[in-house]
This record gives C-alpha cells, structure tokens and sequence, in this order.
C-alpha cells in the first residue's frame, strides 16, 4: 500500500454519492484514510493545545490526574495520565468530553464514563479550555457527516449510524505527548527487527477515530498484505479509521485495522477524536439486518458495558485497565 485513499471533503455537497463510495470502498479494504479540508478545523490551534498543555507544571498536570495515579483526585476516567515506567506505550495524556447537560438525571452518579472533565487554570494568555471544547464538537460534527456519508455508501438510511450518538455520545478528545525513553527501553516495547515501538500494535476499541498527527511520522498501520507500512503527514489533513465496535456491527465487512507508532527518537504530539456512542445504544452484532433481507438477525448489546469489559479485561492498555467497574 502506498498512500491512504484521500476524502475531500469540501465536495461533501457537489460529489456527495461519489465520496460515499469512496468512504466505504476505503473502509472495505484499508480501513483507514486521509480526510481534508474539513470545515472549521483549525490545525494550528491543535498543536498549541498540545504544547500548551504538556508545558504546563508538573504540579498542575498532576492535580489533574485521575485517581488511580493521584488518591486526591476525584477523577476516575476524565482528565490527565501520566507515563507509566516499565509500560510500551511510552506517553501521557489529557482527556475531555462534553459534559453532561446539568440536571440530567438519566445518568447514574455511579456511571464515571459520564463524569464532568477537569480542567487547569488559564492564565487568560491561551484558552486552552474553549479551544478545546470547540474543537470536541467539530471533531464530532466532522464525524456525523462522514458517517452520513458511510451509511450512503452502504445503500441505508442516511442516519442509521448517527442516531447512536444523539444522546450523550461518550466521545473523548485526547491530546498525547510521547517523550523520548529515558534511558533503555523495556523489553516489551521492543518488536521483532529491534525497532521501538511508543504505542504497540491495536485496533481501536470506539466506532470512529479522527487523528491528527501534525507533522510527525511514526505511525504504521498494517495493510491487506499484512505488511507495516508508514503513514506519512499530510498537511492539514486527519486519518480516519473505525474501530472494533463498527466492524463488529458490520461483521468485519468494514475494517478496523491494526496499527502502532514507532519510536521517532524525539519529542511526539498526537491528538485523537475518539467518537463513542452513547452508554445505551446499541451497537450489537449482525447491524445490517435492520436495513436488508437476508442477513442473520440483529443481536441487540449495550455500548458501555461492552466497552468497559473490552478495555479493561481484554486489551489492558495501562491507562485503561485500572479502571474501576460499572455497577447499572
Ligand atoms: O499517536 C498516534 O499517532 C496514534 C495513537 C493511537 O493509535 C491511539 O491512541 O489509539
Ligand atoms: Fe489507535
């Protein structure tokens, strides 16, 4: 594979059948793509919240942490994770979300995916807090059309996808910081030709991933062939890709393919969208029988209860296997 498949988006009105094609062809065979010119997204905002907040003081980046690193936190899910020694995936991280509407009383106080997220004190020289909340929305109004554009592709009702994220979509903005291993790095983030890997090989958990990676290199994703290949930076352009709880809706006929990032040798910034239906919707197996004949029945199965188990019990990636349980 040489370079991803390329969405325009600023034909999203004049090609629209012609990019809905083009979305799932590319969802059928790679599973992952470029998407460009995408309305109101500002890259250059992006990247200073990253650098805005790393820079911040350990003290405050620490005061953010969730609880399980920081016993004074109130923070379980929301908010700042730390590098974790001994770990292959060398990073930290600042995760946020739309909150809740206040007075909404359909979520149990118990359901911490809903918590509000924290966030540090501005100097009122950068606004860290409104740059990211905007971009939280674009990100998910990016993701709203192109999943119109999916479900075209597939010949379904246009919203049969985005309905699931109407209510209380359990999406998370996170900004990450990978910095260089101090020293050796462990075993474990050492893969088979001794190259280094930051983040190891995954799929994605979430339905839908928008990711910017600025100007870095370091990330491969494996391809029909079975072959790493390295996904260069294009400017001004996100990578899409789905994750295991839209494949598995699809039964596999939509791809969540597997992907990693190299050690770069140097400082890295990346920042995922990671789009998440709502804890109640359902994202259950055989999806397509709700539109066509002839497929084997629809298995109806909450998202957050499956997600929870997945991320915590199957994949154990550091940050989320110190997560608590959800009694509902
Ligand atoms: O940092 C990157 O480029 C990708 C990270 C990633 O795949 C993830 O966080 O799921
Ligand atoms: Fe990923």
């Amino acid at each position: 594979m040489a370079e991803l498949p390329i969405i325009d988006l600023s034909k999203i009105k004049t090609h629209r059948n012609e990019l809905a094609k083009e979305i799932v062809h590319a969802l059928e065979n790679v599973g992952f793509l470029f998407i460009e010119n995408i309305p109101d997204l500002d890259f250059d905002i992006l990247y200073k919240c990253c650098r805005w907040f790393f820079a911040l003081p350990w003290e405050t980046r620490k005061s953010l942490m969730r609880n399980f690193w920081n016993k004074e936190s109130k923070n379980v899910y929301r908010g700042y994770f730390p590098v974790v020694e001994g770990e292959p995936s060398r990073k930290e991280g600042f995760e946020c979300a739309r909150d809740v509407p206040p007075g909404d009383t359909s979520v149990s106080p118990k359901n911490w995916f809903y918590e509000k997220s924290v966030w540090p004190e501005e100097d009122g020289s950068f606004p860290f807090k409104k740059n990211m909340q905007e971009s939280y929305e674009i990100f998910h109004n990016t993701a709203m059309e192109i999943l119109k554009l999916c479900a075209i592709g597939l010949g379904i009702d246009e919203d049969a996808f985005t309905g699931i994220f109407a209510d209380k979509p359990m999406s998370t903005l996170r900004l990450m910081h990978y910095p260089p291993w101090d020293g050796k790095p462990p075993e474990n983030a050492i893969i088979e030709d001794g190259r280094v890997v930051t983040t190891p090989d995954h799929m994605d958990s979430n339905f839908l991933t928008l990711l910017n990676i600025f100007d870095y290199e370091g990330l491969e994703v494996k391809n029909a062939d079975d072959q790493w290949v390295a996904v260069h930076p294009r400017p001004k352009t996100l990578i899409m890709n789905i994750g295991v709880t839209l494949s598995r809706m699809m039964g596999g006929r939509l791809k969540a393919t597997r992907h990693r990032v190299m050690d770069i040798g140097v400082d890295r910034y990346s920042l995922p969208f990671f789009l998440s239906p709502s804890y109640n919707s359902d994202v259950g197996i055989n999806f397509m029988s709700k539109y066509e004949k002839g497929h084997p029945e629809h298995v109806p199965e909450r998202y957050g209860p499956w997600v929870l188990h997945r991320i915590k019990h199957e994949i154990k990636y550091f940050e989320y296997r110190v997560l608590p349980e959800i009694e509902d």
